[in-house]
């Protein structure tokens, strides 16, 4: 049996996955990064290294242990652990990356895990970002079309209505990414959500299941101002321009820890999507 269980995406985080970016550099899988390479150089490798390490200053201030996943030169985004397994009450998953440029990221999480995966995804595409348990019982899962699809989605879907589990599909357009560009949970109760652009639906299942959400405008959820970590016990990791939002986490009494991720997000990737949550205690 597997140690790794994680039973929401707001319990007590006490293990996560990460992945150095010694070879992490911007290729255009995605819209936000495309509008990046038209404007940028490739960034340095030593900043990138530089705001890595907030992030995992953050995440150990936070109480969490950190796991790392041996980078690989030919597989850039590897540094986004959260995409190619996720974990969930019965342990982890390992996801069916869409992207060519990604596919190879599954060898390393399965020597990881030891192979020890409480289901493997094999219908479609299935990506991690697009996978949020919002409180035990109850999972979302972002299906675009672009990462995750309708078959990923529902193959996920059925392996947790079989545990009793309530597991709803949301579409979305694929220009959007990863559902959690747009959605992330920041605590029991309370997430982040571009109001703008969610499905008035989606936004009313979730407050019929008691969450309610701080909105973000279009704009800053495209600089990935929705991609935040909740650490549990009031804490949060939200990348540092996200200064607005940070602002409105703080004001509802949440303690914001925010390492500088600016070269991340510009791949489209902020802290939710730069880690792999292991373990978390309680909801
Ligand atoms: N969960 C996420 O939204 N992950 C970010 C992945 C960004 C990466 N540049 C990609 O295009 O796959």
């Amino acid at each position: 049996m597997t140690a790794w269980t994680v039973a929401s995406e707001t319990g007590a985080l006490t293990d996560v996955l990460v992945c150095p970016p010694d070879h992490y550099r911007w290729i255009p899988t995605n819209t936000i990064v495309k509008r990046t390479l038209a404007e940028a150089q490739q960034p340095a490798p030593l900043a990138l290294a530089a705001q890595h390490a907030e992030l995992v200053h953050a995440l150990r201030q936070g109480g969490a242990t950190v796991h790392v996943l041996p980078p690989e030169p030919h597989l850039p985004y590897m540094a986004y652990t959260r995409d190619s397994a996720f974990v969930t009450p019965w342990g982890p998953v390992l996801a069916q990356l869409e992207r060519p440029q990604r596919r190879g990221e599954y060898a390393a999480v399965i020597d990881f895990h030891q192979g020890r995966f409480w289901r493997k995804s094999s219908a479609g595409t299935l990506e991690g970002g697009d996978v949020h348990i919002l409180k035990p019982g109850v999972a979302v899962i972002g299906a675009s079309g672009g990462r995750t699809d309708l078959a990923g989605a529902e193959q996920l879907a059925g392996w947790l209505r079989a545990e009793g589990w309530e597991a709803r599909i949301e579409v979305f357009d694929e220009h959007f990414l990863h559902l959690d560009v747009l959605f992330c949970m920041a605590a029991p109760g309370l997430a982040v959500a571009c109001t703008d652009v969610l499905d008035p639906a989606f936004l009313a299942w979730l407050a019929g299941h008691g969450i309610r959400c701080i909105p973000v405008p279009y704009r800053d959820a495209m600089a990935l101002g929705c991609n935040i970590l909740a650490l549990g016990g009031g804490r949060v990791v939200s990348a540092r321009g996200s200064a607005a939002l940070n602002a409105a986490l703080r004001a509802e009494g949440l303690a914001v820890l925010d390492p500088e991720l600016s070269l991340f997000t510009a791949g489209g990737g902020g802290p939710h999507c730069l880690t792999c949550p292991l373990r978390r205690e309680g909801t």
